[in-house]
């Protein structure tokens, strides 16, 4: 896959999940508005036409049924006045305008008037035709009956048709709402999902690793994006991370050049004295002890005269791995200058301090120095002065032992002395 699609990718996904999010979103808003027209369209029809279709069927039907009791009454109606009032009452009923524009009703009516009219005045010239009209009038009154069931039936049918058409409108509305809303919310989680995993997660992964490389605990592995902006960001950390790593290890190494002598690996004078001080004022704080030495190789030019300056290096850096290896582990230790050496031996007396410092003659005086040319050099000696630390200060116990070394020197070399104390034998 060409590198220019994989990197647009995602961005395409999200741009086309999002044009669909709102296609769909206006599809459903559209069916919803055609699902509410139809119920307001079925609604409105039922207001405005089959209410009124009803009333008008009933009215009918009431009519109907008026005028078959308009003519029980003229055939049963004992004076002419009565029979007279009922029918003009009948007349007003049968050119009612819902007997006119019906069909089957107005001819019906029209039938109903002309009978009865006829039979009024039939009645009145012989009262006693009354049995034989009224015996004609029975098949006139039941199709009147016949017809007002047949209106008042259809008015009810008509209610119940549009009722049922109402709810169906309805029922569907709810079941198409109901699956819109269930595919939007699908579509929704699907959408945060992917947004989760592709977006979120990351970002909060970067977040941890920024935390991480502020804190400078083990970074985590940015795992790779599929969104080219992550994908950046992710290897502009990891760039930055490589960086911060390179910086420090680059501090910690110019950090250590600061503090320590490039020959032989050992402390500075600096740094020594700085530690030194730091002790000292810890161990005069609190009533401690400490014993503070100068160490000097005994002859060390000749190295450099009768074999050569780099095998003088060599010996230096074996003589401060002797003297580190000869000390304790927490004593301090530095290269003075030149092929001097200095120390300080915390919470030690003066009995400790020679036996350390005699240890250090000794191991010289037994090592013996491979050349890197091959071939070894017999061992070297080496001259100690040591001192007490006391309450004037380091300053003071340096200077007390190297007159303390100085007298070794010139009692002889190859010896430890302490000051203002008698050299101690060479026992080696
Ligand atoms: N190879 C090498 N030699 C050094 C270094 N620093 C100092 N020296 C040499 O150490 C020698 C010190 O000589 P001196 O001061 O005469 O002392 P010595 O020869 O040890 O004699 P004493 O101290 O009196 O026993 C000199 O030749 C310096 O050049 C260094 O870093 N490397």
């Amino acid at each position: 896959m060409p590198r220019a699609w994989r990197n647009t990718r995602s961005i395409w996904f999200f741009s086309l999940a999002a044009a669909v999010f709102v296609l769909l979103c206006l599809g459903i808003s559209g069916l919803i508005d055609q699902q509410q027209r139809q119920v307001l369209d079925a609604t409105r029809r039922m207001q405005e036409q089959t209410v009124p279709q009803i009333v008008r069927l009933q009215r009918l039907g009431r009519n109907l049924e008026q005028m078959r009791h308009a003519g029980e009454q003229v055939l049963g109606s004992a004076t002419a006045t009565d029979r007279q009032n009922t029918l003009l009452l009948l007349n007003l009923v049968s050119h009612h305008p819902s007997l006119l524009s019906h069909p089957q009703a107005a001819p019906l009516a029209e039938q109903v008037a002309r009978f009865l009219t006829e039979a009024d005045a039939a009645v009145a010239r012989d009262p006693t035709a009354m049995a034989s009209w009224r015996q004609r009038w029975q098949p006139l009154a039941r199709q009147l009956s016949q017809l007002a069931d047949e209106v008042m039936t259809e008015a009810a049918h008509l209610m119940s048709a549009d009722l049922d058409n109402l709810s169906d409108v309805v029922s569907k509305a709810r079941v198409q709402l109901l699956g819109s809303m269930l595919l939007v919310g699908g579509f929704s989680l699907a959408l945060l999902a992917s947004l989760h995993r592709q977006i979120f997660q990351p970002l909060a992964q970067i977040h941890r690793v920024l935390l991480a490389l502020n804190s400078r605990d083990p970074v985590p592995d940015l795992p790779p994006s599929r969104v080219m902006e992550l994908r950046s960001v992710a290897s502009a950390i990891t760039a930055l991370h490589r960086a911060m790593r390179d910086n420090e290890s680059v501090r910690q190494q110019l950090e250590f050049q600061a503090h320590h002598d490039a020959l032989t690996e050992l402390p500075n004078r600096r740094h020594f004295m700085a530690q030194a001080q730091l002790q000292a004022q810890r161990l005069l704080g609190h009533q401690g002890r400490a014993i503070v030495g100068m160490a000097d190789l005994d002859f060390f030019k000749r190295v450099n005269d009768e074999h050569s300056h780099a095998t003088g290096d060599d010996v230096l850096r074996q003589c401060a791995h002797l003297l580190r290896g000869a000390l304790r582990a927490n004593d301090l230790v530095c290269r003075y200058g030149g092929e001097e050496f200095a120390f300080l031996l915390p919470e030690a007396g003066p009995e400790l301090g020679q036996a350390l410092a005699e240890r250090l003659r000794q191991s010289l005086a037994s090592h013996a120095f491979a050349l890197n040319t091959g071939g070894t050099l017999p061992p070297m000696t080496v001259s100690v002065g040591l001192a007490v630390l006391g309450p004037e200060g380091l300053e003071k116990a340096l200077a007390e032992a190297d007159q303390a070394l100085y007298s070794a020197k010139r009692g002889g070399r190859n010896q430890v002395v302490l000051h203002w104390h008698q050299p101690l034998p060479a026992s080696a």
